[in-house]
């Protein structure tokens, strides 16, 4: 589906934006491992979450939805042997943290995705989960899915530093570590995402975390999890395509609600103020363990800016909407120490580069990240490939709705992957001039 947005629109709206998708597929996983009955309320149905649901069904979860909410009947970490392979889809998510979810259990089972899926790198979960005495066979490739996997009921600790920061890593350690013989110490710099962490505290999970020498350290004794009743808030990495067509159109203000706002999530909202964007944040509020608030963004004359290396991980997902930004600033801006955006749904590196010069922008590839060279007056319609990508269609339509004429989204329909209704609520809430 190719999408066409005229441009030079405003948007005034309060948006409804669909739930995390990073604590939807956890609600299943952990769900899927405490005792008892697990009701998700305001699960994200986007393809990667619908991923997960289905991998463990074929892993004999009961998970059905009733008024609205997801019910997942819990299996103490006891699952069964799936009949067919374990199709992930397009979800790094749900393919790492199952491999670790996977290595704690006797039985063997077979991995694969889609061809974008089949690009990305897994040794970095198999690599330590095979030190825990997990068994991986690369199908194919070496490093690439379909990948067959056969766990063990009781595992080796693990005593880990993580090569690159990664909640996907991150978890799938500690998921295992949950059914190891002793204490795990997981060590990370800098902090990725701690949903897994907060949201296996609540199950009553033997988890500490603490910083030691500015690395951020998770030790992990055996557990087991109870299960919980769980309150989706809303993405704000879905929030952030919102916010910055809030910021780069005239006249313009965008509200959301219920937002999550845990600090490893919220590096978008200090660089985009750090360029001068008028975004305040009202209503904050502790849900479930995670702090959640209102977002409001207004049209704002912003600046270049040069990203600390630190807050990578806190923006990894918001890059190609932030780049879009900085083409609206005045002056430079450089994204550096970003070589895993290479390895996401596209090279999101060489991607986002060519969505922002197919607008007229200028910018540079670095070898690590980008530069973009602030040039408003510049830019005009285009046609973005969005290379399958969810990430950078929606970064080239927000682009899209600010330049003068008419602009092409090719593929536009992997928008679905996170954010399904993305382009109704586009169409919806802003208008032509
Ligand atoms: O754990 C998660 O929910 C995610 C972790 C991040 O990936 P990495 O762990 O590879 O950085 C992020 O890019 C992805 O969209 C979601
Ligand atoms: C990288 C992403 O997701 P995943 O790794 O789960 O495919 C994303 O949503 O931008």
């Amino acid at each position: 589906m190719n999408v066409k947005i005229e441009g030079r629109r405003k948007i005034k709206a309060k948006i409804n934006i669909p739930p995390d998708k990073s604590i939807s597929h956890r609600s299943i996983m952990i769900g899927s491992l405490a005792r008892g009955t697990t009701e998700v309320e305001n699960f994200l149905f986007a393809d990667d979450c619908i991923s997960t649901i289905e991998c463990f069904k074929k892993l004999g979860v009961e998970i059905e939805t009733k008024n609205g909410k997801v019910i997942v009947k819990g299996k103490n970490y006891n699952l069964s042997a799936p009949e067919q392979q374990l199709y992930c889809g397009n979800s790094g998510t749900t393919t790492r943290l199952l491999l670790g979810i996977l290595s704690t259990q006797e039985f063997e089972a077979i991995l694969d995705g889609d061809n974008s899926l089949r690009k990305r790198p897994m040794k970095r979960v198999t690599q330590p989960l095979s030190q825990m005495g997990a068994n991986f066979e690369f199908l194919e490739r070496e490093d690439f899915l379909p990948i067959k996997v056969k766990g063990k009921n009781l595992l080796k600790p693990i005593d880990y530093i993580l090569p690159v920061s990664s909640a996907q890593v991150k978890s799938a350690l500690i998921f295992a570590a949950l059914k190891a013989e002793g204490m795990s110490i997981i060590k990370e710099k800098p902090m990725s995402r701690n949903h897994t962490e907060l949201m296996l505290k609540s199950a009553g999970a033997n988890i500490k975390t603490s910083f030691e020498d500015k690395f951020y350290k998770i030790e992990v004794l055996p557990s087991s999890l109870e299960a919980l009743k769980i309150k989706v808030p809303s993405d704000i990495s879905s929030a952030a395509f919102f916010i910055v067509l809030a910021l780069i159109c005239e006249d313009s203000e965008v509200i959301v609600e219920n937002c999550i706002l845990n600090h490893t999530r919220t590096g978008i909202i200090d660089i985009l103020k750090q360029m001068g964007a008028d975004i305040s944040i009202e209503d904050v509020q502790i849900q479930n363990g995670e702090l959640v608030g209102t977002i409001v963004a207004k049209s704002s004359s912003l600046q270049g800016v040069s990203v600390d290396k630190d807050d990578i991980p806190r923006i990894i997902d918001e890059i190609p909407i932030l780049a879009v930004a900085a083409a609206f600033a005045d002056g430079k801006t450089i994204i550096d120490n970003a070589s895993e955006l290479r390895v996401k749904e596209s090279d999101r590196i060489k991607t986002t580069i060519e969505m922002l010069k197919s607008f007229g922008a200028e910018c540079y590839e670095l070898e690590n990240g980008l530069e973009i060279i602030g040039s408003k007056n510049k830019l005009k319609a285009g046609i973005v490939d969005s290379y399958n990508d969810h990430r950078i269609a929606m970064a080239g339509a927000v682009m899209a709705c600010a330049v003068e004429g008419e602009s092409t989204i090719l593929n536009a329909e992997c928008a679905s992957v996170s954010f399904p209704n993305f382009y109704e609520i586009l169409f919806e809430h802003s208008r032509k001039e």
